[in-house]
Parts: C-alpha cells; structure tokens; sequence
C-alpha cells in the first residue's frame, strides 16, 4: 500500500483544521455542510465522544469531497477502527511506537503530537515527518518552532492548543508549519446550539484571515 501524508491530502485547500466535537451523531451532516461551504475541506473528529466513528463515516458519505479524519486517537487499535469508519486521516496529541506501527500497518496519514526534540527524533526515526505541535501555547508556541526549523528541516508542523484568528498566521507564517488547527474552528458550544449559521459565518472569517496572508 502506498503511503500518503496529510499534507499531500489538504494540498491547496486551506490549511486549516477544525478540532470537532460532536456528542450527537445527526449533527454530522449540517456541521460539514456549515464548515465545507465556507471553504473549510478538512474535518478532524475527534473520538473524544461516542458518537466520533458514526460522524466520521456520515461525514464522508454525504461529503465525498471533505477531507475527513479522526482526533484524538490515544490507541492502537483505533487506528484500524478509524479507517474502517473512513477517516482518511488519524491524528494523536502524543505518539507511542505501538500506534506508529498501527498507522504504517494500514498506510493511513498518521499525525501524533511531538513537542520536545527528543519526541520529534523518535517520530523521525519511526518514519513520521508530519506532526502535531500540541499544546503549541504551553510548549513554546512560534518560538519553538523557529528553533526547530533549521535543526529539523525534514519535519513539519500543525500547531493545535490555543490558536486563534489572531494567532493562526503567525504560525502558518513559519516554513514548518502546514497546517494549523484547533476548537477556535468550530467551537464545541456553537456545534451543540446546532448553530449552523454562526459555525459558517465564524469559518468564513477564519479562511479570510488565511486568504488575506
Ligand atoms: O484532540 C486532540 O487530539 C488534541 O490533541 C487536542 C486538540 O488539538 C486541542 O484541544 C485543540 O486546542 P484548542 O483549539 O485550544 O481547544
């Protein structure tokens, strides 16, 4: 099988992704429809609720074109149930070796968190290039990520933990980084008041922000 990354998968869309939470399963459609339309393509679900593996497959069933993953893994074998629901993408807040050989056994993009240099060494050596900074606020934020630039010139990051429109492109601004995310996308009280509207209109204003440079 071969293997892509989640860079080659969001390509030219906006390098931005919505960390959801989503308690109740009928939310998945009209949320993608609030996030797609704004020009928000690429969906991290997170399985932090019970309802994470029905949203993903709903998700990617009504919108084939959405780039559609799955958050907060902290198994292995959620990495094999991810894929089966049709996550085209797994992202992890930490990396274990028993999660990196799940990930490479099934050759979907893994991204796990690595903040420390000692981290992202391993996760080199594990064969991984592309990963989560988290929580980029506590960990150093840009400030650490410029260390790591010409240290690391292989690796690239998404930043997640406290990232805002106000923030979003002093990171986006740094050769590692290709993508940033976070809840400030689609906030989880917005999902649960079924806010459609807001959750667009806030969407809009944050691929505008990235639009304007
Ligand atoms: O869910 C995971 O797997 C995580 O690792 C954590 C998330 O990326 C952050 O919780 C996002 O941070 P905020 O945007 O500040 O809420």
């Amino acid at each position: 099988m071969t293997k892509t990354t989640l860079s080659a998968l969001i390509g030219k869309a906006a390098p931005l992704i919505p960390v959801l939470h989503v308690e109740n399963a009928d939310h998945a459609e009209p949320l993608a429809e609030a996030l797609v339309s704004a020009g928000i393509v690429t969906l991290e679900v997170t399985l932090r609720t019970a309802a994470g593996l029905e949203v993903i497959s709903r998700m990617r069933k009504a919108f084939p074109q959405a780039i559609v993953g799955a958050g907060t893994v902290t198994k292995p074998e959620q990495l094999a149930q991810v894929r089966d629901a049709g996550a085209l993408f797994a992202v992890s807040p930490a990396l274990t070796e028993r999660m990196a050989e799940a990930a490479a056994k099934i050759a979907i993009p893994f991204l796990p968190g690595a903040v420390t240099p000692t981290e992202i060494l391993t996760a080199r050596e594990l064969g991984l290039h592309e990963l989560k900074f988290f929580p980029a606020d506590i960990m150093g934020g840009i400030g650490a990520l410029k260390h790591y630039l010409p240290l690391f010139p292989d690796v690239s990051f998404c930043p997640t933990g406290g990232i805002s429109d106000a923030n979003v492109m002093t990171y986006l601004d740094l050769d590692n980084v290709f993508t940033a995310g976070g809840a400030w996308l689609a906030p989880r009280d917005l999902i649960e008041a079924a806010d459609w509207t807001q959750l667009h209109a806030r969407a809009k204003a944050s691929v505008a922000v990235v639009a304007k440079g």
